[in-house]
């Protein structure tokens, strides 16, 4: 279904530094307009909070599943989108879009998730207007379904819609050109991956997705993950492939380190993966149904 938010073609004009300084005639403090910023002059931009280039920014963390949700917004429409979001913390990601008067256009994942249930289907009821997006090979329910190539917009801004599949089939990152940051899901972790024991898992697609699709972006471009269990937030193209223990392996290497990280399952798996292929519709547990009322 083509949605006005989802751009099909790729022909599309993608707002420069020059076409963005030309109309604003400003220059948002620290953010580099030269293409490339040199580590160590600059150091990392990662912040889990901050206005830059006309962009809202909020990086938001749920304590339990260690995930990462985050709130991308342009401050002049006030269109946004959530990635990834939590079913117990939907109602702080509604609130804070209520307090930022923002319009809450999609509520988005990067892939099924197993181990929460996500935050799309009940944002969809305390935020109306928003919908829920995933990629078409997630084969999961949604509003909106992305192929890769696809532009998801708000405002002028633009994610461009990668399929980094591996850990699971339908997995996508979210790249966004203009702001040089990437949203990795469970493809890619801070020196880490995502797992690959389970739907439809390979670790074979994700080191070819990973590095084809992620670690082909320019050094400089800052990677946020979905979750991360270290305390870390977001990691950067030229770090991950200096120091990813996994992922500077060679691909044989790297399948090995795969089929023997012996994790045990997500507790909440059995319950994540149905609800999930609805985006978060159906079957919530009583008791959190119950809580969520
Ligand atoms: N203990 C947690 C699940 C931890 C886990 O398996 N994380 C996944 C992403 S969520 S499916 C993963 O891919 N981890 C990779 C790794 O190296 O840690 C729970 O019970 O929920």
């Amino acid at each position: 279904m083509a949605m006005s938010g989802v751009v099909r073609s790729s022909v599309r004009l993608r707002p420069t530094w020059s076409t963005w300084t030309s109309v604003t005639g400003n220059i948002p403090r620290n953010f580099n307009q030269n293409r490339a910023i040199p580590e160590g002059i600059c150091g990392i931009r990662a912040i889990a909070s901050h206005s830059s280039n006309n962009m809202i920014f909020r990086q938001l963390f749920d304590r339990e599943s260690c995930t990462y949700t985050y709130l991308l917004a342009d401050e002049a429409s006030k269109d946004a989108v959530l990635i990834d979001p939590v079913i117990e913390l939907a109602k702080r990601d509604a609130q804070l879009v209520e307090e930022l008067g923002l319009k809450l256009k999609y509520v988005m994942n990067t892939h099924v998730h197993a181990d929460h249930i996500t935050g799309s289907g009940l944002l969809k009821k305390l935020v109306p207007g928003s919908q829920s997006l995933i990629s078409v090979a997630s084969k999961a329910m949604a509003d909106v379904k992305v192929n890769p190539g696809e532009k998801v917009t708000f405002g002028c801004h633009e994610l461009e819609v990668r399929s980094t599949p591996g850990h699971t089939n339908g997995c996508i990152t979210y790249v966004c050109h203009e702001q040089r940051t990437a949203f990795t899901g469970d493809a890619l972790l801070i020196r880490g991956c995502g797992r690959t024991d389970f739907q439809e898992g390979s670790s074979e697609k994700l080191y070819d997705s990973v590095h084809s699709e992620i670690l082909s972006l320019p050094d400089d471009y800052i990677l946020y993950p979905a979750h991360d269990y270290k305390g870390q937030t977001a990691t950067t193209v030229r770090e991950e492939k200096q120091y990813n223990p996994r992922l500077t392996k060679t691909k044989d290497e790297f399948v090995d380190i795969m089929a023997n990280l012996g994790l045990a399952y997500p507790k909440k798996i059995d319950v994540s993966l149905p609800a999930n292929l609805v985006c978060g519709l159906y079957n919530l547990p009583d008791d959190l149904a119950a809580e969520l009322e």
